[in-house]
């Protein structure tokens, strides 16, 4: 969409109330996904063998809390086009006409840089970059790249996601170690069967929207297997924490219970009634409690990991 249209689009309301832009401003930030990030940001943090402040800590959380925020904005004020088309996504501030698209662009980048100059300050170097690195990473390689150009999309552009773990770590010990890998590589294989989940029945949405996210150019049966396969790995991956002695007991039956908890739910979701073409005869009731499970999976791992640190590791 050019500026110039949409512009057009956006109508301040003459009544608009505080509390309105406000909303606005704040559902920019997608504050939901954030809370998630941030939390396994702050686990990073948390399990890194340092005795950090507590104020710098929580400056380094608010700072990945900013940048994720930031991160999301811009992807909203890039996507003001196919957010437009999309069901899900139409009633955002940009498509909904609430926001004019510069101000969205402002915000993010104003955000992000913010973000990583604090991030810098209250800790270091290598925090800020890969807190920089993530902002770049999911705003123009996954948003204005590969989102559009490829159905291994987030695959690759899962990375974005599955760093804030190592920036808590590197806030923490301006270092990193195996352990902030481990968990980054286990944010990197969730997301797959996470997004391909809602993809799933998300698809006709993408599919009108041209974005060619794996059903909708592969097919839903194919996505299946996928999604089948990524817990299998998600599952082994989560355990080697465990088979190097970084974590205790009541992380490996943590990760032991969700993994095959997040494996039988893509039995299920493989197992679902299709027709000849893979599409679902249920509503696709599997893959929505696929979905529902992946939020619940990564936080309950990521608890069990902070249990494990608190009670077992740590004495
Ligand atoms: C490229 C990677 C990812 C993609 C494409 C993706 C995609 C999505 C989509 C499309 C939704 C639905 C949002 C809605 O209904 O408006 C969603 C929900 C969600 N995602 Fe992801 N996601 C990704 C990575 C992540 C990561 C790394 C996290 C956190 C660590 C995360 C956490 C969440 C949460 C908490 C929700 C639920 C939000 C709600 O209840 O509205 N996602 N994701
Ligand atoms: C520290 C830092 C910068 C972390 C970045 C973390 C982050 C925001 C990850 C991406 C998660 C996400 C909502 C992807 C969906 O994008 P989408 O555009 O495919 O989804 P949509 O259709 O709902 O907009």
């Amino acid at each position: 969409m050019s500026g110039a249209v949409a512009d057009k689009a956006f109508v301040a309301e003459p009544g608009a109330i505080l509390g309105t832009e406000a909303r606005d401003w704040f559902a920019l930030l997608k504050p939901r996904v954030i809370s998630l990030v941030v939390f396994t940001g702050a686990a990073g943090l948390v399990v890194a063998p340092a005795h950090m402040n507590l104020f710098v800590a929580a400056v380094a959380i608010l700072c990945i809390c900013m940048a994720s925020g930031a991160a999301g904005a811009i992807n909203m004020w890039y996507d003001r086009d196919i957010d437009a088309i999309m069901t899900r996504t139409a009633t955002r501030p940009i498509p909904g006409g609430r926001m004019p698209e510069r101000s969205a662009l402002g915000f993010g980048v104003g955000l992000s840089v913010a973000s990583v100059v604090l991030m810098w300050f209250a800790t270091n170097a290598l925090a800020a970059f890969i807190l920089a690195f993530s902002i770049v990473f999911y705003a123009v390689i996954y948003t204005m790249w590969l989102k559009r150009s490829t159905p291994q999309n987030i695959v690759i552009g899962g990375a974005a996601g599955a760093f804030p773990p190592m920036i808590g770590w590197a806030a923490a010990t301006g270092s990193l170690d195996v352990l902030p890998i481990v968990m980054f590589l286990i944010v990197f294989l969730w997301t797959p069967p996470h997004f391909w989940s809602l993809s799933l029945y998300a698809c006709k949405d993408y599919g009108r929207a041209g974005i060619p996210m794996l059903p909708v150019v592969r097919g839903a049966r194919h996505t299946r297997h996928q999604i089948l396969i990524y817990t299998f790995v998600l599952l082994a991956v989560s355990l080697v924490p465990s088979w190097l002695h970084l974590c205790g007991w009541i992380y490996t039956a943590t990760a032991l219970a969700l993994g095959l908890g997040f494996v039988a739910c893509a039995v299920a979701v493989v197992r679902d009634r299709q027709d000849e073409t893979g599409v679902s005869l249920t509503n696709d009731a599997p893959a929505r409690r696929a979905f529902r499970f992946s939020l619940a999976y990564l936080f309950l791992l990521f608890c069990g990991l902070l249990l494990d640190h608190a009670l077992v590791v740590s004495h």
